[in-house]
């Protein structure tokens, strides 16, 4: 936040994962490491440690129908953003004074699809068959998300001053474009960071989740009670995040980082892709679950989710009306801003609760594969690094806005995530 006011005339120094050499290496990884997985669920050892590594051969990589899908679906999704459903609403006063309008109608575009696949359904269309699609739709979106930021980045030349990003404006190109230099970029009113967070990307996930669903019920007649639950949890998590797509407009993503590669690659390729690794692996690696273990397992997502969604709701209503009788009576400490901050209640617990709850959650997803394999544990793993991480680029940036009292927030609350842990 500090570089705020010298954005162009004097380029910041702070890079984040890795500098350039994380900005030139992830690009060519990132996507590497998506086929990587996707041939190693599908494949009989699904070994994540075999040496060589399971890779797919080129002709496994492209199908012409795989382009026409996926600008279908971008388009179907674009449409309906654009459809006068829901209410619009605004986002955070940013540097210029001004507020962006948004409309949050992600809700009803899910509904929408949901209804559209059960149409097509109906009519025999084959969803199974996007497992035979997944690698050659991974290189499309993939593809797509290049495209995208090399058109983010050249745009972001004609944004003013005081639209681009704290992080992405370095100097150095290769950063830049991986970061993203501008915070909020529109085609009109069209925000593309905002759609691609919540759109094409995760209502994607849920229809891939489904594809392999029912390409199970084609090889085995039915589907068994891990594909449902990881169908269904997935489902849950998607469903809350477009029920409550206004909370977007207050997290990070939107507020603080750039619209660049990391975020379009992420949106649009990483979570359909990588995000649905264990309904993939289900597919070719059927495991039985007995009733009492789907119990404890429906438990684990149940605790999870119930944290996630009260800690995250406690800020949400906390940020917008303190005086709310929901958070009116929680304990607070005065910052040098004018807002204040929660130091009981779910914020008084750890310092992310909220993180807490999605890493039990993402727990719950996996076990439903068993134990026989670490494939379907890739999620758990990367997402603990990825909310770590994360954590620690917040606690740099609150102790930036707060200073001293976020000292005294940290001494009363010392737990991050894990109570008496971490
Ligand atoms: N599935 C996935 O791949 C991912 C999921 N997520 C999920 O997204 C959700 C949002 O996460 P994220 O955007 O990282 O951050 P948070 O929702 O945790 O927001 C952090 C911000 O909350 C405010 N805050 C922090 N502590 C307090 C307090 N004690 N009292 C009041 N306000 C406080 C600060 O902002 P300020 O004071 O300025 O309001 C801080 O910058 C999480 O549930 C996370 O698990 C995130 C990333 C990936
Ligand atoms: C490895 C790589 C390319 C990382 C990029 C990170 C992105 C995949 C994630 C950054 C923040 C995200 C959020 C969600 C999905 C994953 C990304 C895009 C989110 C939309 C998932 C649903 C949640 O309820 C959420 C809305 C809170 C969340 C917001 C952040």
């Amino acid at each position: 936040m500090k570089q705020s006011t010298k954005r162009r005339s004097s380029p910041t120094t702070e890079r984040e994962f890795g500098g350039t050499l994380g900005a030139s290496c992830i690009p060519v990884l990132l996507p590497l490491l998506v086929l990587f997985l996707l041939s190693v669920s599908r494949s009989p050892g699904a070994s994540l440690l075999q040496w060589p590594p399971q890779l797919p051969p080129t002709s496994a990589l492209w199908d012409p129908l795989a382009p026409l899908l996926l600008l279908g679906w971008v388009t179907l999704h674009a449409f309906l953003y654009l459809l006068p459903l829901g209410k619009v609403s605004e986002g955070l006063v940013l540097k210029n004074g001004t507020r962006l309008q948004y409309p949050v109608n992600g809700f009803h575009a899910l509904v929408i699809s949901v209804g559209l696949l059960q149409l097509l359904l109906w009519l025999g269309v084959p969803l199974g068959s996007l497992f035979d699609l997944l690698l050659p739709l991974a290189v499309c979106a993939t593809g797509l998300s290049f495209l995208l930021s090399f058109y983010l980045y050249i745009s972001s030349f004609w944004a003013p001053p005081h639209a681009l990003a704290p992080g992405g404006n370095t100097g150095n190109p290769l950063y830049d474009f991986f970061i993203g230099r501008e915070l909020n970029p529109r085609i009109g009113n069209f925000d593309l960071k905002y759609f691609c967070e919540l759109r094409p990307g995760l209502i994607g996930w849920v229809v891939v989740n489904l594809g392999m669903l029912m390409k199970e019920v084609e090889l085995r007649d039915e589907a068994s009670l891990a594909m449902l639950l990881v169908n269904g949890f997935q489902l849950l998590y998607v469903a809350d995040a477009l029920w409550n797509e206004e909370a977007v407009l207050t997290t990070m993503d939107i507020v603080h980082d750039g619209f660049g590669f990391m975020l379009a690659f992420g949106d649009l390729a990483w979570v359909p892709f990588a995000y649905s690794l264990q309904a993939s692996f289900l597919v070719v690696h059927p495991v039985e679950l007995g009733a009492a273990a789907a119990s404890a397992i429906v438990l684990l997502n149940g605790i999870g989710y119930y944290i996630f969604r009260k800690s995250n709701s406690q800020k949400n209503v906390f940020r917008r009306d303190p005086k709310h009788p929901s958070v009116s009576s929680l304990e607070t400490i005065a910052t040098a801003t004018g807002k204040r901050l929660l130091v009981s209640g779910w914020w008084g617990l750890v310092r992310h609760p909220n993180y807490l709850g999605d890493l039990l959650m993402a727990l719950a997803w996996s076990l439903p594969c068993g134990f026989s394999h670490l494939l379907p544990y890739f999620y758990v793993g990367y997402f603990t690094v990825l909310l770590v991480h994360r954590e620690a680029r917040d606690e740099r940036q609150c102790r930036a806005k707060y200073g001293q009292a976020w000292d005294a927030y940290c001494q009363r609350v010392p737990y991050r995530i894990f109570p008496y842990l971490y």
